[in-house]
């Protein structure tokens, strides 16, 4: 069997703190490498190393010419320093973010001060390596610029177009595998950031109820379904909900029980191996669908698979993020939100109607079929992907 191996792992060590970061670059294609910055307490580099060759897989579904990469800082992100930290290992990656690395958000970090920082230290755009390569590139920064600054509901359109596509895919597997109109479907969501937060506001726009939400202090819980507008103003910008406001309409209960409501679909999207070999027996959802990066091990899938649970893998699921990129520098997709969430819904939409095609005819897990696919396509696929 052959072993997957990243092109390049970096280590980095603040000068002024000693707090540790990394930096992976999965594999360029055509000299590019995509994939955002992530900050936790706790972040070690094999971590970094796996959501790099996701991001490889995400750019690859989407159809967008370019390795995945991704970048890590082991702190915590709501600590006083922890901008002067992500500055400081921006500075550092300078000639990567130049030449042929794109970035932005993830866990812990935000869209909008990533590319505050890279503006005050003299790079115009997160994805300044992706705009000067492009055939237009005179062209791309101002339209890239109109359309990453368009305000959906009080958010921007980085912070939301991976949760909507993660609604894209959740409504097309519950026709497939729960037989059932997304109107008709109740969900409970793990993390309420930016993937939460818009995967939560679009499933209800859909017509899901979602019962459960949880987030790093908790989750809440309501049956009838969370209004969640009504949430929204509540949360931190780093996604955590202010109890202090809330509603005691809402039962409150244990952060980890987000995963024993009895629900048609449940939707990881906070923090990597979420659904594990310990709680996966707690499962009672036929659909999990990924809005995070590696929220499920390979033991706990391998065991919801065997149970006849069905897992949408990450880089289809919350592809939308990617995809918005791809969206922004195809000139072809009109400049506007309705322009992006056509992109969006065509191409995510068609993906998971695809894999799950592909998985019944074969008999194989969504995973399985999804990397199938990658391998005919484009020969991505290592046989160390195979589960
Ligand atoms: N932001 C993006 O563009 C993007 C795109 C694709 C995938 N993702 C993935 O989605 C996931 C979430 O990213 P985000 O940008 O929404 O992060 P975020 O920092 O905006 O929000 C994280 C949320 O998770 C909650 N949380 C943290 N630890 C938790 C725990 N132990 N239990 C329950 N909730 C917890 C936080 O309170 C917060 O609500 C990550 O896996 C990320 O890699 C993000």
């Amino acid at each position: 069997m052959l072993l997957h191996h990243p092109l390049l792992k970096t280590e980095w060590v603040d000068p002024l703190t000693g707090v540790k970061g990394y930096f992976v670059i999965d594999r360029l294609l055509s000299g590019y490498c995509g994939g955002g910055i992530r900050m936790r307490k706790g972040l070690d580099a094999q971590e970094v190393e796996r959501l790099a060759r996701t991001m490889t897989l995400k750019l690859s579904m989407v159809d967008m010419p370019s390795g995945g990469a991704k970048g890590g800082i082991d702190y915590d992100p709501a600590a006083p320093e922890a901008l002067d930290i992500l500055k400081r290992f921006l500075e550092a990656h300078r000639p990567f973010l130049q030449d042929c690395w794109a970035t932005g958000e993830d866990l812990g970090t935000k869209e909008a001060d990533i590319h505050r920082i890279l503006t005050e230290i003299g790079i115009q755009s997160p994805v300044q390596a992706w705009i000067e390569k492009h055939p237009n590139a005179e062209l791309v920064p101002t339209r890239l610029k109109n359309l990453l600054s368009l305000d959906v509901e009080g958010m921007t359109l980085v912070d939301v177009s991976t949760g909507y596509g993660v609604a894209v895919s959740a409504k097309h597997a519950a026709e497939v595998i729960l037989g059932k109109a997304i109107q008709t479907t109740t969900a409970a969501i793990q993390g309420f950031g930016s993937v939460g937060a818009s995967a939560a506001l679009y499933l209800q726009k859909l017509g899901c109820t979602i019962v459960a939400i949880s987030d790093v202090l908790g989750t809440i819980y309501k049956e009838d379904g969370i209004e969640i507008k009504e949430l929204l103003p509540l949360r931190s910008k780093l996604g955590v909900i202010d109890r202090t406001l809330l509603d005691d309409k809402y039962t409150r209960v244990d952060r980890e029980q987000w995963i024993d409501f009895n629900v048609d679909m449940l939707i990881p999207a906070a923090i990597a191996d979420a659904i594990h070999a310990g709680n996966v027996n707690r499962v009672q959802s036929k659909l999990v669908i990924e809005g995070a990066n590696l929220p499920t091990t390979a033991e706990a899938e391998k065991a919801l698979y065997d149970r006849g649970i069905c897992v949408i893998p990450d880089f289809v699921a919350n592809s939308g993020g990617a995809g918005l990129f791809g969206a922004a520098l195809d000139l072809q997709v009109e400049e506007s939100i309705e322009g992006i969430y056509g992109y969006l819904e065509k191409v995510i939409g068609n993906a998971t109607k695809r894999i799950l095609k592909t998985a019944s005819e074969h008999g194989v897990s969504a995973r399985t079929a999804a990397l199938m696919e990658l391998q005919r396509e484009t020969g991505i696929r290592r046989d160390s992907d195979v589960d």
